[in-house]
Order: structure tokens, then C-alpha cells, then sequence
């Protein structure tokens, strides 16, 4: 008996000292000195990095509390996790914010890989892309794009100046609400078209805000995130969003409603689950999962191609050469005299594909990608990244690494005019859709919707600052371009 109770007190203790001595030959990633306990806590704010690090090189490991996580900013090493390594390295790590906005990880963004979200993505993807409604997505954009510029025409004869921000942000979701959701967002009776910016920065609030439970898995951080008031902050951020996709799934379900031919995702979704609940298949989708979808399609259609366009017009403003340029090649390209533009009108265009690759670089939507979790054991750039280490991909830095770039930080659409790189994941000194298995699937969507409407800004407008205004002022802090933009009809 003795023998046994010795034995089953020093077994954990024999398995620590084998870990150890199992992790003591592998070759871990530099990184900052680390604080016992929290580790690299303290250093959340200005880690990780969004320039190049330089100090620690293009892997570094970081560790907040017991988490650890790994960031990539270099080509090489990018390529090895999105390409040679991307089945082992596609899942995604659990937050309490992404719990949130995912119901419970049953969307396709932020669920970890496995059968449930290989089939939420094969739906969107099919559902959301078939060619069959490619004509019909393209007349919604038309559509929402000659009411923009009504909009704009009036407010250049009266020389009021933009808000860039809100207006962008409002073209973006009424396009992404149509496509995505089937309504209208200027005619909608539970959201006013005025405040979609307002419920993204919500969402960005859960996406980027860190709970303790984050780094202290179990009890402690609970606790510590309930005494600091940080569960109820969140919920009531949450509480805002999670009305608006209730209101969108009620709206689908109003008994009565006449479904067009063309029925958005949610309609096919929730016909989906109809038809299951007669065929018993084993995969089960779930009003989570509709909120879910939602979810993804709001936040990570909206977002994206709306900061996109808002940097676009930023950086022309500042560079009046290439503005002019650019909009000569449209307006000598499709003439002076057309009323409307439709989408083919992009087909000749090229050097305003260039400047719409500029921008992809020097503003990817989404700096660091969105994290990913290893699922095993691998080895990036010679280091070991253990199983269920969170990996971050700097494709901010990536895109500005003066070793792949000239004059990186320059915006110089001219850069391409003899080069093949291109922004589809196949690249891997650019990527702002990502790439491999989990690389954006609304790339082609965002793609049109952001070339499409700054066709129409450039065609039919003249930019530029209002009075007394200077360059600078029309950034903020946060990296987004919000200020006010003079328009005037060309
Ligand atoms: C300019 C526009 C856009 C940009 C720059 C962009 C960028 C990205 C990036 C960087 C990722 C992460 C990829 C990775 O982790 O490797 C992503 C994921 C995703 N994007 Fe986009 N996106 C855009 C538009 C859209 C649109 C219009 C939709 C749908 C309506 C969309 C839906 C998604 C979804 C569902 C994911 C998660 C994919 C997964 O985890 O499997 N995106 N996007």
C-alpha cells in the first residue's frame, strides 16, 4: 500500500521533470525577457510589434500568462506556416470576445478547424459566391453606388465637406445587408444607416479587448474579470450587436414573408435547417449558427472594404501626382460624358488595379491576419512552436520589409507596373486576404466592392482637404482615416 501511494504522489512529478526534459532539446523562438507568472503581460500594449523586430528577428515567442504565442513577420517564415505547415497550423485559439461574437465558435471566422467548420464554410462559399447570382450581387453594388454618388453630387454643389468614415461605412453595409441579409438598409425599420461605423467599432471593442480568463484559463481569471467589472462591460458591448443579428433572424422569420428568387444566405441557411429536421442528418445547424453566420458576414464583410476605400481616398489626397494620374487613365479610358458606370467598366483599367494593390499593401484590413492556433507540434524557420500555441502572422510588417521593398513606406502604385506579385495568398510578401485554408473567402467580393466604388468616387468627384485642413489631420490613432474630405464634381 505504502509502496503505491509513494508511487501515485510522485507520478506527476516524474511526468513534469520528463516534460521538461523533453522541451529542454527543443530550439524555442527568441523573444522578450519574460516576468514569472504573467509573463509578457505587461508588455501588452506594445506587443506584438506591427514593425519589423529587428531585435528578436522574424519569429518571436511571447507568452501572456499561460498562453503562449508566437509572431511571424517575415516572408520565409510566413509562407512555412500558411503553405508547408497550414493543416497543422489552421485553427483558431478561444477568447472570451471571440466566444462572444461567434456563438460559441459556431461560425466560420473564429471556429476551430474540424467537420463543423469545413461546413459552414463550404455554404458560404457556395452560397455566397455561386456564379449563378453573380448578376444579381452586381446590381445591388450598381445600384448602391449611383445612390452614393446622387448623394455626393449634392453635397459638392453645396461645397459641404464628407465624412468619410460614416459614408463609406454606410455604402459598405447597405451592399453587405442586401447580399448577405436581403434588405434595405436605408428603408430599415431596427438600424439607421447612420450607425453601422458605430456597431463595427463595437465589434472591434469584443475582437481586440482582452479578458484575464483569456490568459488565465479556469477559476482565477474568471474571478478577476467578474471583481474588475470586465464580464459586464463586455456583455453590455455584446448585448447592442447581438440585437441587431436577432433583429436581422427575426426579420427572415416574420410569418408571411414572401422570399424572392434570389433569397439571401440566411434564407438558404434556415431552409437548410428546415429540410434537417426532416432528414435527421448528423450535422446540426443551429440558430447559433445562424447568428453565427451573421456575425461573420457583418463584421468581416463591412469592416474590411470600408477602411480599404477610406485609405484609398487618403492616400490619393496626399498624392496628388498619382491622383491625377489614375484619373486620367479612367476618365480617358471610359470618356467624359457617361451618366452611370457599371462593372465592366473595370475590365481596361490598369494602372488604377495598381493603385488598388498599393493600398492592399501599405493598409492591409486586418494587420496581423486573424490568429491561429497550432494543432501539433511544428517546426518554423528551424524553432519548435509547440501544439496549441497561438500564431500571429504580421502581414503589416511583411508588406513594409524594406528587404522585399523600395522605399517601403512610400505610396507608389508604380512599384508593380513591371512586377507579377499579386494579393491572392499566392504571394506571400502580400497578403491581405491571408492564404491557405483559412484565406478570406469574400476575397472576390471584397475585391469588386472596394474597386468598384472607388471607381465611381474617382470618375464622377475631385478630392481633396477642406480649407485650413491639413494632410495629417484626416488620420487618427487607431489606423483608420475618419476626417472630413472636400468633394467637388468633376
Ligand atoms: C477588402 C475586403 C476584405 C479583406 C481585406 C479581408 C481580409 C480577410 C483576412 C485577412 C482574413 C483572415 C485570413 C487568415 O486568417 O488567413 C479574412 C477572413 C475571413 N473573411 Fe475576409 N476580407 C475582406 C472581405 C470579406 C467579405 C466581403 C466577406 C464576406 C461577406 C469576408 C468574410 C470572411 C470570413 C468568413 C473569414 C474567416 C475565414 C475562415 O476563418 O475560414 N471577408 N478576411
Amino acid at each position: 500500500m505504502a509502496i503505491i501511494l509513494c508511487f501515485l504522489i510522485l507520478l506527476p512529478l516524474i511526468l513534469i521533470f520528463l516534460k521538461k526534459l523533453k522541451h529542454s532539446k527543443w530550439k524555442l523562438p527568441p523573444g522578450p525577457p519574460k516576468l514569472p507568472f504573467i509573463g509578457n503581460l505587461h508588455q501588452l500594449q506594445e506587443l506584438p510589434p506591427r514593425n519589423l523586430n529587428h531585435k528578436y528577428g522574424p519569429v518571436i515567442l511571447l507568452r501572456f500568462g499561460f498562453v503562449p504565442l508566437v509572431v511571424i513577420s517575415s516572408k520565409e517564415a510566413a509562407e512555412e506556416v500558411l503553405k508547408i505547415h497550414d493543416l497543422e497550423c489552421c485553427s483558431r485559439p478561444e477568447t472570451a470576445g471571440t466566444r462572444k461574437i461567434s456563438y460559441n465558435f459556431k461560425d466560420i471566422g473564429f471556429a476551430p478547424y474540424g467537420e463543423e467548420w469545413k461546413a459552414m464554410r463550404k455554404l458560404s462559399v457556395v452560397e455566397l459566391f455561386t456564379a449563378k447570382k453573380h448578376q444579381y450581387f452586381r446590381s445591388i453594388r450598381e445600384e448602391e453606388n449611383d445612390l452614393l454618388v446622387k448623394k455626393l453630387t449634392e453635397l459638392a454643389l453645396t461645397r459641404s465637406p464628407v465624412n468619410l468614415k460614416k459614408t463609406l461605412f454606410t455604402l459598405v453595409g447597405s451592399i453587405v445587408c442586401r447580399i448577405g441579409f436581403g434588405f434595405n438598409l436605408h428603408e430599415c425599420e431596427f438600424i439607421d444607416e447612420n450607425s453601422i461605423s458605430d456597431l463595427v467599432d463595437k465589434s472591434e471593442i469584443l475582437e481586440m479587448t482582452s479578458m484575464f480568463s483569456d490568459f488565465f484559463p479556469g477559476g482565477i481569471g474568471r474571478f478577476i474579470d467578474w471583481i474588475s467589472g470586465q464580464n459586464k462591460r463586455f456583455d453590455n458591448v455584446f448585448s447592442d450587436l447581438d440585437t441587431f443579428f436577432q433583429n436581422i433572424l427575426d426579420y427572415h422569420l416574420k410569418p408571411g414573408r414572401k422570399v424572392a428568387d434570389s433569397s439571401d444566405i440566411i434564407d438558404v441557411v434556415i431552409n437548410m435547417i428546415k429540410k434537417q429536421e426532416k432528414d435527421g442528418d448528423s450535422f446540426k445547424l443551429t440558430t447559433d449558427h445562424l447568428k453565427g453566420m451573421i456575425s461573420d458576414i457583418f463584421l468581416a464583410g463591412v469592416s474590411t472594404s470600408a477602411s480599404t476605400l477610406i485609405w484609398a481616398i487618403t492616400e490619393l489626397v496626399r498624392n496628388r501626382k498619382v491622383m491625377k494620374k489614375v484619373q486620367e487613365e479612367i476618365r480617358t479610358t471610359l470618356g467624359d460624358k457617361k451618366e452611370r458606370i457599371t462593372e465592366q467598366d473595370l475590365t481596361n483599367l490598369h494602372y488604377f488595379k495598381l493603385v488598388v494593390k498599393e493600398i492592399f499593401r501599405l493598409h492591409p484590413a486586418v494587420p496581423f491576419l486573424l490568429p491561429r492556433e497550432t494543432l501539433s507540434h511544428v517546426k518554423i524557420q528551424g524553432y519548435d512552436i509547440p501544439a496549441k500555441t497561438q500564431i500571429m502572422i504580421n502581414v503589416y510588417a511583411i508588406a513594409r520589409d524594406p528587404k522585399l521593398w523600395t522605399n517601403p513606406d512610400e505610396f507608389n502604385p508604380d512599384r508593380f507596373l513591371d512586377s507579377s506579385i499579386d494579393y491572392k495568398g499566392l504571394n506571400f510578401e502580400l497578403l491581405p486576404f491571408g492564404s491557405g485554408r483559412r484565406i478570406c473567402p469574400g476575397m472576390t467580393m471584397g475585391i469588386t466592392l472596394v474597386e468598384f466604388a472607388l471607381l465611381n468616387l474617382l470618375y464622377f468627384f475631385d478630392w481633396g482637404l477642406p480649407e485650413k485642413e491639413e494632410a495629417d489631420k484626416i488620420i487618427t490613432g487607431n489606423g483608420v482615416a475618419v476626417g472630413l474630405v472636400q468633394v467637388l464634381l468633376h
